[in-house]
Protein backbone atom coordinates (compact mmCIF):
# COMPACT_ATOMS: atom_id res chain seq x y z
CA UNK A 1 0.00 0.00 0.00
CA UNK A 2 0.92 3.73 -0.95
CA UNK A 3 2.15 5.83 1.96
CA UNK A 4 -0.16 9.18 1.67
CA UNK A 5 1.80 12.36 1.41
CA UNK A 6 2.25 14.03 4.50
CA UNK A 7 1.86 17.59 4.01
CA UNK A 8 4.03 19.07 6.61
CA UNK A 9 2.88 22.51 7.46
CA UNK A 10 5.73 23.23 9.92
CA UNK A 11 8.30 22.79 6.67
CA UNK A 12 5.93 24.95 4.40
CA UNK A 13 5.59 27.49 6.86
CA UNK A 14 9.49 27.51 7.41
CA UNK A 15 9.55 28.49 3.82
CA UNK A 16 6.68 31.01 3.72
CA UNK A 17 8.51 32.73 6.97
CA UNK A 18 11.97 33.07 5.33
CA UNK A 19 10.29 35.10 2.57
CA UNK A 20 8.31 37.22 4.87
CA UNK A 21 11.70 37.94 6.28
CA UNK A 22 13.55 38.65 3.18
CA UNK A 23 10.54 41.36 2.15
CA UNK A 24 10.54 42.83 5.95
CA UNK A 25 14.13 43.36 5.43
CA UNK A 26 13.89 45.25 2.19
CA UNK A 27 10.94 47.48 3.71
CA UNK A 28 13.05 48.11 6.66
CA UNK A 29 15.90 49.46 4.24
CA UNK A 30 13.88 51.46 2.16
CA UNK A 31 11.47 53.00 4.52
CA UNK A 32 13.47 52.34 7.99
CA UNK A 33 10.49 50.93 9.26
CA UNK A 34 9.54 47.24 10.37
CA UNK A 35 6.03 46.04 10.38
CA UNK A 36 4.01 46.30 13.49
CA UNK A 37 1.67 44.08 14.87
CA UNK A 38 -0.59 44.64 18.25
CA UNK A 39 -2.43 41.69 19.69
CA UNK A 40 -5.19 42.04 22.66
CA UNK A 41 -6.03 39.09 24.55
CA UNK A 42 -8.99 40.11 27.06
CA UNK A 43 -9.56 37.20 29.80
CA UNK A 44 -7.12 34.06 30.12
CA UNK A 45 -7.80 31.40 28.27
CA UNK A 46 -4.93 28.76 28.48
CA UNK A 47 -5.10 27.89 24.61
CA UNK A 48 -5.37 31.28 23.57
CA UNK A 49 -2.09 32.51 25.34
CA UNK A 50 -0.34 29.65 23.66
CA UNK A 51 -1.38 30.83 19.87
CA UNK A 52 -0.53 34.93 21.24
CA UNK A 53 2.46 33.45 22.83
CA UNK A 54 3.66 31.74 19.22
CA UNK A 55 2.38 34.99 17.65
CA UNK A 56 4.46 37.23 19.79
CA UNK A 57 7.86 34.92 19.33
CA UNK A 58 7.73 34.54 15.48
CA UNK A 59 6.84 38.19 15.34
CA UNK A 60 9.88 38.91 17.27
CA UNK A 61 11.90 36.15 14.61
CA UNK A 62 11.00 38.39 11.76
CA UNK A 63 12.04 41.36 13.21
CA UNK A 64 8.81 42.98 13.67
CA UNK A 65 7.90 45.41 16.12
CA UNK A 66 4.83 43.31 18.03
CA UNK A 67 2.98 44.24 21.11
CA UNK A 68 0.54 42.56 23.11
CA UNK A 69 -2.18 44.03 25.33
CA UNK A 70 -3.47 41.58 28.04
CA UNK A 71 -6.74 43.04 29.58
CA UNK A 72 -8.45 40.84 32.49
CA UNK A 73 -11.99 39.18 31.69
CA UNK A 74 -13.91 41.85 33.22
CA UNK A 75 -12.74 44.65 31.03
CA UNK A 76 -15.40 46.75 29.67
CA UNK A 77 -16.64 47.01 25.78
CA UNK A 78 -16.01 50.81 25.91
CA UNK A 79 -12.40 50.44 27.11
CA UNK A 80 -11.58 47.56 24.85
CA UNK A 81 -13.28 50.08 21.76
CA UNK A 82 -11.15 52.70 23.02
CA UNK A 83 -7.76 50.83 23.30
CA UNK A 84 -8.74 49.87 19.78
CA UNK A 85 -9.13 53.48 18.23
CA UNK A 86 -5.89 54.12 19.70
CA UNK A 87 -3.98 51.54 18.22
CA UNK A 88 -5.76 52.58 15.22
CA UNK A 89 -4.06 55.56 15.22
CA UNK A 90 -0.76 54.46 16.10
CA UNK A 91 1.91 55.11 12.75
CA UNK A 92 3.75 52.52 14.14
CA UNK A 93 1.12 49.45 14.39
CA UNK A 94 0.50 48.01 11.00
CA UNK A 95 -1.88 45.37 11.89
CA UNK A 96 -4.47 44.66 14.80
CA UNK A 97 -5.51 41.42 16.02
CA UNK A 98 -8.43 40.65 18.68
CA UNK A 99 -7.73 37.16 19.69
CA UNK A 100 -11.45 35.59 19.75
CA UNK A 101 -13.57 34.43 21.69
CA UNK A 102 -14.30 37.42 23.56
CA UNK A 103 -15.85 37.53 26.73
CA UNK A 104 -20.02 37.24 26.22
CA UNK A 105 -20.37 40.63 27.82
CA UNK A 106 -18.47 42.44 24.64
CA UNK A 107 -19.99 42.93 21.21
CA UNK A 108 -17.93 40.73 19.66
CA UNK A 109 -18.57 42.07 15.84
CA UNK A 110 -19.29 45.78 17.53
CA UNK A 111 -15.28 45.70 18.20
CA UNK A 112 -14.12 43.87 14.65
CA UNK A 113 -16.12 46.54 12.90
CA UNK A 114 -14.10 49.22 14.91
CA UNK A 115 -10.32 48.16 13.73
CA UNK A 116 -9.34 50.16 10.47
CA UNK A 117 -9.78 47.62 7.45
CA UNK A 118 -6.22 48.40 6.40
CA UNK A 119 -4.96 47.20 9.94
CA UNK A 120 -7.27 44.32 9.86
CA UNK A 121 -4.71 41.28 9.53
CA UNK A 122 -7.30 39.03 10.61
CA UNK A 123 -9.49 39.61 7.79
CA UNK A 124 -12.82 39.82 9.71
CA UNK A 125 -13.86 43.63 9.27
CA UNK A 126 -16.61 43.59 6.56
CA UNK A 127 -14.38 45.67 4.21
CA UNK A 128 -12.46 42.43 3.42
CA UNK A 129 -14.90 40.08 3.74
CA UNK A 130 -16.79 42.00 0.98
CA UNK A 131 -13.42 42.04 -0.91
CA UNK A 132 -12.64 38.85 -0.38
CA UNK A 133 -16.33 37.50 -1.80
CA UNK A 134 -16.39 39.87 -4.38
CA UNK A 135 -13.45 38.32 -6.10
CA UNK A 136 -11.27 41.09 -5.39
CA UNK A 137 -9.16 39.29 -3.04
CA UNK A 138 -5.96 41.11 -3.99
CA UNK A 139 -6.89 44.39 -2.02
CA UNK A 140 -8.32 42.35 1.07
CA UNK A 141 -6.88 41.37 3.64
CA UNK A 142 -7.29 37.31 3.99
CA UNK A 143 -8.17 35.29 7.13
CA UNK A 144 -5.06 33.30 7.80
CA UNK A 145 -6.11 30.26 8.59
CA UNK A 146 -7.81 29.56 5.12
CA UNK A 147 -5.10 31.42 3.41
CA UNK A 148 -2.43 28.89 5.17
CA UNK A 149 -5.11 26.07 4.01
CA UNK A 150 -5.21 26.68 0.40
CA UNK A 151 -1.18 27.56 0.16
CA UNK A 152 -0.76 23.84 1.77
CA UNK A 153 -3.04 22.22 -1.06
CA UNK A 154 -1.34 24.22 -3.69
CA UNK A 155 1.77 23.16 -2.76
CA UNK A 156 0.39 19.68 -2.68
CA UNK A 157 -1.78 19.67 -5.84
CA UNK A 158 -0.30 22.07 -8.00
CA UNK A 159 -1.67 25.81 -8.67
CA UNK A 160 -4.26 24.71 -10.52
CA UNK A 161 -7.26 23.64 -8.34
CA UNK A 162 -10.06 24.09 -10.68
CA UNK A 163 -12.81 21.25 -11.38
CA UNK A 164 -12.07 19.76 -8.24
CA UNK A 165 -14.87 18.50 -5.46
CA UNK A 166 -14.24 20.65 -2.21
CA UNK A 167 -15.97 19.94 0.72
CA UNK A 168 -15.56 22.35 3.43
CA UNK A 169 -17.03 20.98 6.53
CA UNK A 170 -17.71 24.21 8.80
CA UNK A 171 -19.45 27.63 8.05
CA UNK A 172 -17.56 29.92 10.63
CA UNK A 173 -16.69 33.37 9.71
CA UNK A 174 -13.08 32.69 10.68
CA UNK A 175 -12.88 29.41 8.70
CA UNK A 176 -15.22 27.41 6.66
CA UNK A 177 -17.11 30.63 4.80
CA UNK A 178 -13.51 32.17 3.79
CA UNK A 179 -12.23 29.31 3.09
CA UNK A 180 -15.20 27.89 0.57
CA UNK A 181 -14.82 31.35 -0.58
CA UNK A 182 -11.38 31.06 -1.82
CA UNK A 183 -11.84 27.30 -3.63
CA UNK A 184 -14.75 28.73 -5.17
CA UNK A 185 -12.53 31.57 -6.21
CA UNK A 186 -9.80 28.92 -7.25
CA UNK A 187 -12.71 27.13 -9.50
CA UNK A 188 -13.29 24.29 -7.21
CA UNK A 189 -17.20 23.03 -6.82
CA UNK A 190 -17.45 24.24 -3.20
CA UNK A 191 -20.12 22.35 -0.99
CA UNK A 192 -20.04 23.83 2.65
CA UNK A 193 -21.54 21.06 5.53
CA UNK A 194 -22.17 22.40 8.71
CA UNK A 195 -24.55 20.66 11.68
CA UNK A 196 -27.76 19.97 9.74
CA UNK A 197 -26.06 18.64 6.95
CA UNK A 198 -28.18 15.36 6.08
CA UNK A 199 -25.58 12.19 5.51
CA UNK A 200 -22.31 13.94 5.43
CA UNK A 201 -20.70 10.65 5.02
CA UNK A 202 -21.72 10.62 1.54
CA UNK A 203 -21.25 14.20 1.28
CA UNK A 204 -17.85 13.71 2.45
CA UNK A 205 -17.08 10.89 -0.05
CA UNK A 206 -17.24 12.95 -3.45
CA UNK A 207 -14.75 15.15 -2.60
CA UNK A 208 -11.18 15.25 -3.81
CA UNK A 209 -10.55 17.81 -1.43
CA UNK A 210 -11.61 18.04 2.53
CA UNK A 211 -11.28 20.74 4.42
CA UNK A 212 -12.42 19.88 8.45
CA UNK A 213 -12.50 22.78 10.37
CA UNK A 214 -15.52 21.60 13.15
CA UNK A 215 -14.21 21.43 16.67
CA UNK A 216 -15.29 17.51 17.53
CA UNK A 217 -12.00 15.40 17.68
CA UNK A 218 -11.50 13.01 15.10
CA UNK A 219 -15.56 12.96 13.73
CA UNK A 220 -14.95 12.55 10.46
CA UNK A 221 -13.97 8.92 9.70
CA UNK A 222 -11.17 7.55 7.46
CA UNK A 223 -14.26 5.08 5.33
CA UNK A 224 -15.93 8.61 4.53
CA UNK A 225 -12.73 9.93 2.36
CA UNK A 226 -12.31 8.79 -0.95
CA UNK A 227 -9.68 7.33 -2.44
CA UNK A 228 -6.61 9.29 -3.20
CA UNK A 229 -8.31 12.62 -1.67
CA UNK A 230 -6.22 15.89 0.34
CA UNK A 231 -7.48 16.50 3.41
CA UNK A 232 -6.51 19.59 5.41
CA UNK A 233 -7.43 19.32 9.45
CA UNK A 234 -7.81 22.71 10.54
CA UNK A 235 -9.73 21.42 13.67
CA UNK A 236 -7.80 21.86 17.63
CA UNK A 237 -8.93 19.68 20.03
CA UNK A 238 -7.03 19.22 23.64
CA UNK A 239 -7.97 15.73 25.03
CA UNK A 240 -6.42 14.33 28.04
CA UNK A 241 -3.41 11.89 27.80
CA UNK A 242 -3.19 10.05 31.19
CA UNK A 243 -0.58 7.74 29.53
CA UNK A 244 1.85 11.20 29.25
CA UNK A 245 1.78 11.42 32.57
CA UNK A 246 -1.35 12.80 35.32
CA UNK A 247 -3.06 16.45 34.19
CA UNK A 248 -0.91 15.96 30.35
CA UNK A 249 -3.18 16.67 27.24
CA UNK A 250 -2.67 15.87 23.73
CA UNK A 251 -3.83 17.45 20.50
CA UNK A 252 -5.89 15.92 17.77
CA UNK A 253 -7.85 16.99 14.69
CA UNK A 254 -11.10 16.61 13.45
CA UNK A 255 -10.70 13.71 11.04
CA UNK A 256 -10.03 10.29 12.54
CA UNK A 257 -6.07 10.68 11.01
CA UNK A 258 -5.13 6.86 11.36
CA UNK A 259 -8.17 5.43 9.74
CA UNK A 260 -7.14 7.44 6.70
CA UNK A 261 -3.85 6.75 5.84
CA UNK A 262 -4.60 3.36 4.09
CA UNK A 263 -5.85 5.53 0.66
CA UNK A 264 -5.81 9.28 1.33
CA UNK A 265 -3.51 10.67 -1.25
CA UNK A 266 -2.23 13.34 1.07
CA UNK A 267 -3.39 14.69 4.66
CA UNK A 268 -1.99 17.59 7.20
CA UNK A 269 -1.09 16.10 10.61
CA UNK A 270 -1.90 17.69 13.95
CA UNK A 271 0.03 19.45 15.62
CA UNK A 272 2.37 20.32 12.70
CA UNK A 273 -0.49 21.23 9.92
CA UNK A 274 -2.51 23.71 9.60
CA UNK A 275 -1.68 25.66 12.66
CA UNK A 276 1.72 26.37 11.92
CA UNK A 277 0.48 28.46 8.51
CA UNK A 278 -1.81 30.51 10.31
CA UNK A 279 0.86 32.07 12.56
CA UNK A 280 2.92 32.55 9.17
CA UNK A 281 -0.38 33.98 7.28
CA UNK A 282 -0.72 36.41 10.14
CA UNK A 283 2.99 37.81 9.44
CA UNK A 284 2.25 37.96 5.64
CA UNK A 285 -0.67 40.02 6.56
CA UNK A 286 1.42 42.05 9.11
CA UNK A 287 4.01 43.04 6.63
CA UNK A 288 1.26 43.37 3.57
CA UNK A 289 -0.42 45.77 5.60
CA UNK A 290 2.65 47.86 6.59
CA UNK A 291 3.74 47.80 3.16
CA UNK A 292 0.56 49.79 1.88
CA UNK A 293 0.36 51.74 4.36
CA UNK A 294 4.00 53.17 4.23
CA UNK A 295 3.45 53.61 0.58
CA UNK A 296 5.13 50.21 -1.04
CA UNK A 297 2.34 48.25 -1.87
CA UNK A 298 3.12 45.00 -3.47
CA UNK A 299 2.58 44.50 -7.48
CA UNK A 300 0.91 41.33 -6.72
CA UNK A 301 -0.06 39.40 -3.80
CA UNK A 302 2.95 37.92 -1.93
CA UNK A 303 1.41 34.41 -1.68
N1 LIG B 1 -5.40 25.44 12.95
C1 LIG B 1 -5.75 26.69 13.15
O1 LIG B 1 -5.01 27.60 12.90
C2 LIG B 1 -7.13 26.99 13.64
C3 LIG B 1 -7.88 25.98 14.14
N2 LIG B 1 -9.16 26.18 14.54
C4 LIG B 1 -9.90 25.00 14.98
O2 LIG B 1 -10.82 24.64 13.95
C5 LIG B 1 -12.00 24.10 14.51
C6 LIG B 1 -13.18 24.91 14.02
O3 LIG B 1 -13.07 26.24 14.46
P1 LIG B 1 -14.20 27.35 14.19
O4 LIG B 1 -14.51 27.40 12.74
O5 LIG B 1 -13.77 28.57 14.88
O6 LIG B 1 -15.42 26.65 14.99
P2 LIG B 1 -16.94 27.04 15.20
O7 LIG B 1 -17.37 26.37 16.44
O8 LIG B 1 -17.15 28.50 15.04
O9 LIG B 1 -17.68 26.33 13.96
C7 LIG B 1 -17.81 24.96 13.88
C8 LIG B 1 -18.61 24.57 12.65
O10 LIG B 1 -18.73 23.15 12.63
C9 LIG B 1 -20.09 22.82 12.40
N3 LIG B 1 -20.42 21.55 13.07
C10 LIG B 1 -20.53 21.31 14.40
N4 LIG B 1 -20.90 20.04 14.64
C11 LIG B 1 -21.02 19.46 13.44
C12 LIG B 1 -21.38 18.16 13.02
N5 LIG B 1 -21.68 17.20 13.89
N6 LIG B 1 -21.39 17.91 11.69
C13 LIG B 1 -21.10 18.85 10.80
N7 LIG B 1 -20.75 20.11 11.13
C14 LIG B 1 -20.71 20.40 12.43
C15 LIG B 1 -20.91 23.95 12.95
O11 LIG B 1 -22.15 23.95 12.29
P3 LIG B 1 -23.32 25.02 12.62
O12 LIG B 1 -22.89 26.28 11.95
O13 LIG B 1 -24.53 24.41 11.99
O14 LIG B 1 -23.41 25.13 14.11
C16 LIG B 1 -20.03 25.16 12.63
O15 LIG B 1 -20.33 25.67 11.36
C17 LIG B 1 -11.77 24.12 16.03
O16 LIG B 1 -11.22 22.88 16.39
C18 LIG B 1 -10.73 25.20 16.21
O17 LIG B 1 -9.95 25.02 17.37
C19 LIG B 1 -9.74 27.41 14.43
C20 LIG B 1 -9.04 28.48 13.96
C21 LIG B 1 -7.65 28.36 13.56
N1 LIG C 1 -8.69 36.73 16.24
C1 LIG C 1 -8.31 35.45 16.18
N2 LIG C 1 -7.55 35.02 15.14
C2 LIG C 1 -7.14 33.72 15.07
O1 LIG C 1 -6.45 33.33 14.10
C3 LIG C 1 -7.49 32.82 16.14
C4 LIG C 1 -8.27 33.32 17.19
N3 LIG C 1 -8.67 34.63 17.18
N4 LIG C 1 -8.66 32.50 18.19
C5 LIG C 1 -8.22 31.10 18.26
C6 LIG C 1 -7.90 30.52 16.90
C7 LIG C 1 -6.99 29.31 16.94
N5 LIG C 1 -5.76 29.72 16.25
C8 LIG C 1 -4.60 28.95 16.16
C9 LIG C 1 -3.37 29.46 15.80
C10 LIG C 1 -2.22 28.70 15.79
C11 LIG C 1 -2.25 27.38 16.14
C12 LIG C 1 -0.99 26.57 16.19
O2 LIG C 1 0.09 27.08 15.99
N6 LIG C 1 -1.07 25.24 16.45
C13 LIG C 1 0.06 24.32 16.56
C14 LIG C 1 0.09 23.63 17.92
C15 LIG C 1 0.05 24.58 19.08
C16 LIG C 1 -0.12 23.85 20.42
O3 LIG C 1 0.74 22.99 20.74
O4 LIG C 1 -1.09 24.15 21.13
C17 LIG C 1 -0.08 23.22 15.52
O5 LIG C 1 -1.21 22.94 15.10
O6 LIG C 1 0.93 22.64 15.16
C18 LIG C 1 -3.46 26.84 16.48
C19 LIG C 1 -4.62 27.61 16.48
C20 LIG C 1 -5.90 30.99 15.84
N7 LIG C 1 -7.10 31.50 16.15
Amino acid sequence: MTQPTLIDGKAIAATVRDEIGRRASELLASTGKRPGLAVVLVGEDPASEVYVRSKDRTANELGFHSVKHTLPASTGESHLLELIGTLNDDPDIHGILVQLPLPSHIDESKVLRLIKPEKDVDGFHPVNVGLLTSGEKDHALIPCTPHGSLILLKRTLGSDLSGLNAVVVGRSNIVGKPMASLLLQESCTVTVAHSRTKDLPDVIRAADIVVAAVGRPEMIRGDWIKRGATVIDVGINRLPAPEKGEGKTRLVGDVAFRECQSHVGAITPVPGGVGPMTIVMLMANTLTAARRQLGFPEDKPIF
